[in-house]
């Protein structure tokens, strides 16, 4: 009898270099690094480069790498004027896939997939989605979009394009810890999307495009969206045992809870909380802290599953003046990083990613002949 891992569970398909999810110890490394100092000592930018070249950046690194960066943030009117054309109320992943396939269809160097040009793409993105995503924050809302400023850098650059200011300092590193802890997670679903599609030999785009379609929904990426809304359908702390009795009643999936690796807490969590509780330390979302705090711990009492990234990070969003629907592509606009690194080193020793399946449908059988075959 063949063993059957429905879901890959517990499949291991190929090595990385990347990063290490340890589930024993509950710990996330980066290159090595583990990913609660890279939170405390480096910039977006500096992680970003670490995950491409396997190493940090030395300051004159930095400095051209930044300097890039800052130079290609502009979009260029073929992705500009269609994405102005979209319907205005679909999904902004809607919106960062049909971005991303622009990107590769407006691209010269399309066809050229070594490591240098791949490198290139991969910059180009990562500077690019902050403007589209700051673009369809304000889209949403009416407003113009604000050009990307390069006198400033990632986190400060992207929030001034969001509101128009770059928020206090305890807000831009909120936001600017969270790229740096979704920025990559080994072979999650949507990474691993983006191998299979590479392993095809098909282009960056064309994978980050599959990826992003991965990471949209709600038992992946999604879920930090989901959060708010679960968040918002509990009226008070005092309403969440019921609602999560009933909830699991209806086998309902509680959105931001469990992971399929770690099965004792994901090893991201507590610095995220850590921000949240820094958002909110002066008292304004108390009420929605209680049922936050309400609804961890009574997860935990009746399912014993905890929290993954996408639970506190959904609520620091939406208190860093996010709307929900923008949740998700701030997610894409930090995983970029992880999905090229991946997809760089799959080419380096590509492999065609093709599982077996079990046959368990009808035996063969003959196709009926003529008239037999339009009987009924
Ligand atoms: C950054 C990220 O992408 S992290 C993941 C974000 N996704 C979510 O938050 C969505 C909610 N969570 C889930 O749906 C799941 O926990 C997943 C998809 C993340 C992981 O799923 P799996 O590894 O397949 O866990 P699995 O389904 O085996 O769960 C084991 C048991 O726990 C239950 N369970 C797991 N997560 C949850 C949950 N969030 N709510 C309720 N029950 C849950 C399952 O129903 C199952 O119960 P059973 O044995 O009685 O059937
Ligand atoms: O690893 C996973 O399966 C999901 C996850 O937490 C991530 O992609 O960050």
């Amino acid at each position: 009898m063949t063993e059957i891992h429905r879901g890959l569970a517990g499949v291991v398909v190929d090595t990385t270099t990347i990063s290490m999810v340890n589930e024993q110890t509950n710990s996330l490394t980066y290159r090595g690094y583990p990913v609660q100092e890279l939170c405390a000592n480096c910039t977006f930018e500096e992680v970003a480069w670490l995950l491409w070249h396997g190493e940090l950046p030395t300051a004159r690194e930095l400095a051209e790498f930044q300097s890039v960066e800052r130079n290609r943030r502009t979009l260029g009117r073929t992705v500009s004027g269609a994405l102005s054309r979209l319907p205005a109320d679909c999904h902004p992943m809607d919106v960062l896939r049909t971005a991303i396939s622009y990107l590769g269809a407006d691209d010269p160097t399309e066809g050229l997939d070594d490591r240098d040009h791949n490198l290139a793409k991969s910059i180009d993105m990562f500077a690019k989605l902050p403007t589209i995503v700051a673009a369809e924050q304000r889209r949403r809302r009416g407003l113009d979009p604000i050009l990307p400023d390069p006198a400033l850098g990632y986190a400060e650059n992207f929030l001034q394009m969001c509101i128009g200011a770059v928020p206090p300092a305890e807000q831009v590193r909120a936001f600017e810890v969270s790229m740096i802890l979704y920025a990559e997670h080994s072979f999650n679903a949507s990474t691993f999307t983006a191998r299979v599609v590479t392993s095809t030999l098909s282009d960056i785009y064309s994978a980050v495009t599959a990826a992003i379609g991965a990471l949209k929904g709600p038992l992946h990426g999604g879920a930090n969206e989901a959060v708010m809304h679960v968040l918002a359908e509990i009226e008070s702390a005092g309403e969440v045992e019921a609602w999560l009795k009933q909830a699991l009643a209806d086998k309902r999936k509680i959105m931001g809870f469990g992971h399929r690796v770690y099965k004792n807490g994901d090893s991201r969590v507590p610095t995220m909380t850590a921000e949240l509780r820094k958002l909110t330390a002066d008292g304004t979302a108390d009420e929605l802290m209680a049922k936050y705090d309400a609804l961890a711990a009574a997860m935990l009492r009746d399912k014993n599953i905890h929290p993954n990234l996408d639970y506190p990070t959904g609520p620091a969003y939406h208190l860093m003046g996010f709307d929900i629907p923008i949740f998700t592509p701030l997610f894409m606009m930090s995983r970029i990083t992880g999905w090229t690194a991946h997809i760089m080193e799959q080419l380096e020793s590509n492999s065609l990613i093709r599982p077996l399946s079990s046959y368990v449908g009808v035996d063969q059988r003959p196709v009926p002949a003529g008239a037999a075959r339009l009987v009924g």
